[in-house]
């Protein structure tokens, strides 16, 4: 039987390429690329085996609350991250101070893949500068506790904190990427790094400029 596209092999190029197509030419963010570069990671994520179950999950749930806005009756006003923050800031369909009657708006639902973002870049330059020896599992608990953390209860920063443990070293991971050599690996990952930092900083000045950064 056919798996899911998060089951399928994880290839770095890819989502090179569909961070490469979230920027439009006037530098709004498209959301149908952005949650295909989170589909491609979490098909990375997947391939790590199933101690990392529960983030994937939590990874695809919100990918499935903004893909189905995007193919929704208001669908189109969902084409940029622009657009959507404009339709759902002047339509009154954000929780703005605590939960309600719109839990799971997309501009809720962006927040928590745009703070795992800056997780990425973070884990992501590590990476790329690391040493043959370097520890996975260090550079993604520094990433993480420099960002991601913040915003996570107790519970889930000592079950992230767990799973990271699991991480295989730096070869094995790089094999995972299915670029090819090391040297390789680290031009992608060069290329890729100032790409989701566009789009990761572009994020952050329109959510800080709406007063969106603290959504419940
Ligand atoms: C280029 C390839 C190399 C790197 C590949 C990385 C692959 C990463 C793929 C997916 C990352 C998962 C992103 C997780 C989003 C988490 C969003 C979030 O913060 N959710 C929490 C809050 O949500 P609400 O309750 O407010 O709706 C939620 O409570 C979180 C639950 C799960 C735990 C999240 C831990 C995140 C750890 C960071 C990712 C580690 C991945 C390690 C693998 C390298």
């Amino acid at each position: 039987m056919a798996g899911t596209e998060e089951d399928q092999k994880f290839c770095l190029q890819e989502v090179l390429d569909t961070f490469k197509l979230c920027l439009s030419e006037n530098k709004e963010v498209y959301l149908e690329h952005y949650v295909a570069g989170w589909r491609g990671l979490v098909k990375f994520l997947n391939s790590l085996g199933s101690v990392f179950g529960f983030i994937s999950k939590d990874a695809v749930n919100k990918i499935h609350i903004l893909v189905t806005l995007l193919n929704g009756e208001n669908g189109s006003q969902y084409a940029t991250v622009q657009s959507m923050v404009k339709y759902e800031l002047e339509n009154d369909l954000v929780d703005l101070t605590k939960r309600g009657s719109h839990p799971e708006s997309g501009c809720r639902t962006l927040l928590r893949l745009h703070r795992a973002l800056r997780w990425l870049e973070l884990f992501l330059e590590r990476l790329r500068t690391s040493s043959e020896d370097g520890k996975t599992s260090v550079m993604c608990s520094e990433a993480y506790n420099e960002s991601l953390s913040q915003f996570h209860p107790w519970v889930v920063r000592k079950a992230a904190g767990m799973a990271f443990c699991m991480l295989p070293g730096r070869p094995a991971f790089f094999e995972v990427m299915n670029v090819g050599p090391t040297e390789q690996v680290v031009a992608k990952l060069g290329e890729a790094l100032p790409l989701i930092s566009e789009v990761y900083q572009i994020t952050e000045e329109l959510y800080t400029q709406q007063n969106l950064m603290n959504l419940p």
